[in-house]
């Protein structure tokens, strides 16, 4: 339902990804997997529209995206988590969630948001740059979350978090998942994070993907290869 079809992106002369496709499926998370500069993050922003793809074809449930702004994808049901989470440091826990809510009409955070993340609720008065990195992550995600989104984008989520709490976000999209049925498309490097999450895996490299595993057959020796080289 959601799709790339051969997307390209570059920066001016800069050719950083090559002819991506994939398609995501509703209850369905797919990991790109890829070291630092491999392209992930340009990717993402290309299927987010906010950087330009230069050929290619982005669709969410047939309606193309291609060319279209990132508030277009936002009312087509796309969510983007960027990678260092870009929550509002000076604005309350509540208020960063409320930034979501523009387009609902309403400021009332959903009881739903605060059962999925209990320790948002506990810090809800705090403001957003005194949270943990962990917490933060946490802070980001609800309020991807609360636009109601069919799928989300999110950018290598444990990046700088401690391993303990990457056990809690694999179980915070597991849920997600679960209970809001929809697609995730998460970029990451650590292997672990992503058999724990994920239903498909991509590999890219040079900004070409290399390698497709689905979770059944998942080659782990081989991704975690690609990781390290
Ligand atoms: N604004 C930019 N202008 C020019 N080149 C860029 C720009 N941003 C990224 N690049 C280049 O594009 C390539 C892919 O970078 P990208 O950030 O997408 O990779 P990544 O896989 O997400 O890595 P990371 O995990 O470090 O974010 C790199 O070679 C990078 O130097």
């Amino acid at each position: 339902m959601f799709n790339a079809e051969s997307v390209n992106v570059a920066y001016g002369q800069s050719h950083v990804v090559h002819d991506v496709s994939f398609t995501v499926q509703p209850r369905e998370t797919l990991a790109i997997m890829g070291r630092n500069g491999m392209g992930k993050t340009t990717l993402l922003k290309a299927l987010m529209g906010i950087l330009p793809v230069k050929s290619g074809r982005v669709a969410m449930e047939g309606a193309d995206l291609t060319r279209a702004e990132s508030h277009t994808h936002v009312r087509h049901g796309i969510a983007y988590v960027p990678q260092g989470r870009m929550i509002f440091p000076t604005l309350t826990v509540e208020e960063n969630i409320q930034t979501g809510l523009e387009k609902q009409g309403t400021r009332e955070v959903p009881e739903s948001i605060y059962s999925l993340f209990p320790v948002l609720f506990d810090m809800r008065h705090r403001k957003g740059g005194n949270l943990s990195g962990g917490q933060q992550q946490q802070l980001a995600i609800a309020r991807a979350l609360v636009t109601e989104p069919k799928v989300i984008l999110l950018d290598e989520p444990t990046e700088g978090i401690q391993p303990s709490i990457i056990k809690d976000i694999a179980r915070t999209l597991n849920e997600i998942k679960a209970m809001h049925g929809v697609s995730i498309v998460v970029t990451e490097q650590v292997l672990s994070f992503a058999l724990a999450v994920a239903d498909r895996f991509l590999v890219m490299e040079k900004g070409a993907v290399i390698h497709e595993d689905t979770r059944a057959g998942v080659d782990e020796a081989r991704i975690k290869q690609f990781l390290t080289v």
